[in-house]
């Protein structure tokens, strides 16, 4: 049906049921479909709100001037019932098919109890200001959804695609890893992948919040296989959704459209909005016992005329004040709706919160964790001692020391055996096999018909046989309290040199912590498997304020449970590759998620996208801001809830004023989450 399609383009549109309709009833269908998606556009509720309010403001008109017969002022009126109930109603029905009896429902049997007793003026009030109430209420979160929604809207529907000479034109889904698209100047990118000619400035911003765009540069093998893309650096790898500069590029898909770091975004957004925090919790089960004993009181008042001297009608109407009055609405949006601002607000700075759980924790904590490398450090270590021993040559040394690192995806390992071919230049380096890696402590690997291993004091301790002599022991001990990052080499059971690196902290490290103290982050731990001198030279020059040193990946485990213990809330702060246990016994695992970087985007709480520990202040700044407005909203709508209550049970407030403050608290408690959208840093 072409109307419901033209409507699911502008996404945030709610759609009509269209899976149960029936032929018979084609009329009121299509008249949905029109209402909603069509003619009216979003606004249908909002309209048809106001057209119950100008019936009902006629109608009473003409009555009250006696112009015309009452038969015409009611004809208004039931047209004002229509217009006023019709998204209720339908809510209602939905509602109710879920076997949940929710306000909705019990606004329709107030107004149709006033119909029945002849006030149909006072029926129509009642389904005017509550569904202005509702329809508002939906504009306004509509907006914070949106900020949401947009996300998904980044991705171009289309690629060019490079077949056999020429470029065709394909729908993304149908882009597999290993093909290649062109992608023209300024237009969006289609697809995850690597480029392979030409270079670029890109802007990353609709992926991770960086608005200056970064360059891009071709790999130098065009024929590079697509699963080598988690090794390359980022220089050479592009997003879907991100924008291209002024050059041509040509980029080797290497995910499906469905797989995109993009479309994986969207997807957690998406999840958070089920997940709930400790607050909804909470409301959720206050509501549990609130609502049938609210029920049980709304029954018996209605039968208040039984004992006290009043009509029937007066005692029902009595019975639907306090059912209004008593309707939890407020109290049961107050939070999703400022989980789901705090939530979209992060995402338009770069930040992924998955859910209100991380969202309201992460404001309550005084206490993070970092590890170092990838993290406070840069993680791309640089090689800056290459000491031969046992009468090798430094080239010797070096080809056996590429050959083995070239095994392992460690960022230590990478750095050396980049650093390592920059110096051997063109020499040929062999190729080691059988490599093993010996988790927190180094690697072992077979050259020939030798054993190498390469890797921490602790390894070699663990070797129960050749120690380092005092002489090379004490040369570690130098290079490590120079900060370096220091390793032995041994081959079978001789020491053949000392090789070290050296990370450089980011830049932004210091900035940050320091905002983070001023935030108010009493304790700042530094969780690191590599040595304790390395570590503190780091820790001194970015402020971190606990340091523990040379850890297995177990052991920050240990050591994050026993910070939990003693702080009761912590957070982990980590690269995703290592971390990821530690993230996970934390209360709020935070990734420096990389654009890309799967294990971060999975396993933590929180990702920062564009990889800026920047954005932690940031972050949990907002998370306070959120709290502080959940608490509010909880005070307004059990406040209204709880003087209204009294004042319906004793008649004093009669109906029209229980929609007000109902519909009313409503709204104060929705627009007050919206505030999250506009939060800024530095904001109280
Ligand atoms: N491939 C390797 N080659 C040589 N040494 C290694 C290798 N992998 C690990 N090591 C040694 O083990 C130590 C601990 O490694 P681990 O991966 O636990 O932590 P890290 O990456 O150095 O630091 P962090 O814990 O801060 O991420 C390293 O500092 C290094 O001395
Ligand atoms: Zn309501």
């Amino acid at each position: 049906m072409s109307t419901t399609t033209s409507a699911s383009k502008t996404a945030p549109v709610r759609l009509p049921e269209t899976t149960n309709h029936n032929d018979h009833d084609d009329h009121t269908e299509t008249e949905t479909t029109h209402a909603h998606g069509g003619l009216l556009g979003k606004h249908a509720e909002l309209i048809f709100s106001l057209l119950c309010g100008a019936l009902l403001g006629i109608g009473f008109g003409l009555s009250y001037l006696e112009l015309v017969p009452s038969t015409v002022s009611l004809v208004l009126y039931i047209a004002a019932y229509f217009f006023g109930g019709f998204y209720t109603a339908r809510e209602a029905v939905q509602t109710i098919a879920k076997g949940k009896f929710e306000i909705d429902f019990l606004m329709l049997v107030a107004a149709a109890g006033a119909g029945i007793l002849g006030s149909w003026a006072e029926g129509a009030l009642l389904l005017f200001l509550f569904s202005l109430g509702h329809a508002l209420e939906h504009f306004a979160m509509e907006r914070a959804k949106k900020s949401i929604a947009a996300l998904s809207e980044l991705a171009p529907r289309t690629a060019f695609r490079k077949e056999n000479g020429s470029t065709r034109e394909v729908p993304i889904t149908d882009l597999i890893p290993g093909d290649v698209i062109v992608i023209k100047p300024n237009t969006k990118i289609s697809a995850d992948g690597i480029v392979v000619k030409g270079n670029s400035s890109v802007n990353q911003a609709p992926i991770t919040g960086e608005s200056m765009p970064v360059d891009k540069k071709a790999v130098d093998d065009p024929e590079i296989a697509v699963d080598k893309a988690a090794s390359l650096d980022a220089a050479y790898k592009v997003f879907a959704g991100t924008i291209n500069g002024n050059e041509l590029l040509e980029v080797k898909v290497t995910k499906a459209a469905n797989d995109s770091t993009l479309s994986r975004l969207i997807k957690l957004v998406n999840e958070t909005q089920s997940q709930k925090s400790p607050t909804q919790l909470f409301t959720d089960r206050f509501e549990k016992y609130f609502v049938p004993a609210v029920i049980l009181i709304v029954t018996l008042l209605c039968f208040a005329f039984l004992v006290i001297d009043e009509p029937f009608s007066k005692s029902f109407y009595r019975a639907m004040s306090v059912l209004v009055a008593a309707s939890p609405c407020a109290l049961a949006i107050s939070t999703p709706s400022a989980v789901l601002s705090g939530v979209a607000r992060a995402a338009r700075a770069g930040v992924l919160i998955k859910g209100g759980g991380p969202l309201e924790d992460l404001g309550a904590l005084e206490v993070l964790a970092f590890d170092k490398t990838g993290t406070l450090t840069e993680g791309r270590p640089k090689l800056t001692k290459i000491i031969p021993l046992a009468g090798m040559t430094e080239n010797e040394l070096l080809k056996i020391v590429v050959a083995v690192e070239s095994l392992s995806d460690h960022p230590l390992a990478k750095a050396i055996s980049k650093g390592g071919r920059e110096r051997l230049k063109n020499e040929s380096i062999p190729a080691a096999h059988d490599m093993e890696a010996v988790l927190g402590k180094g690697i072992k690997a077979a050259l020939g018909a030798d054993d190498i291993y390469m890797g921490n004091m602790a390894l070699f301790k663990s070797l129960d046989h050749a120690q380092p002599d005092d002489d090379i022991a004490a040369q570690v001990t130098t290079s490590e309290k120079e900060g370096n990052t220091t390793m032995l080499v041994r081959r079978n059971q001789e020491y053949i040199g000392i090789i070290a690196v050296m990370d450089t902290p980011r830049a932004e490290a210091k900035q940050a912590l320091a905002e983070l103290k001023a935030a108010g982050i009493r304790r700042m731990a530094m969780l690191t498997g590599d040595n304790e001198e390395v570590a503190k030279a780091v820790a001194a020059e970015v402020g971190v304020t606990d340091v523990y040193a040379g850890l297995l990946p177990e052991q920050k485990v240990a050591v994050i449970q026993q910070l939990t213990k003693d702080e009761s809330k912590i957070a982990m702060v980590g690269d995703g590759v290592n971390d990821a246990p530690a993230m996970a016994k934390s209360t709020v695992g935070i990734a420096m998620g990389a654009a890309g970087s799967d294990v971060a985007l999975e396993t933590a709480d929180i990702a920062l996208m564009g990889d800026k520990l920047s954005l932690l202040p940031f972050a949990i700044g907002l998370s306070r801001k959120a709290r502080k407005i959940i608490r509010q909203n909880l005070v307004i709508s059990l406040g209204v809830v709880a003087i209204l209550i009294p004042l319906t049970i004793l008649g004093i407030a009669s109906i029209g004023p229980a929609v007000i403050a109902h519909e009313g608290s409503t709204l104060v408690v929705v627009f007050n989450a919206l505030r999250l959208l506009a939060y800024k840093w530095g904001q109280k």
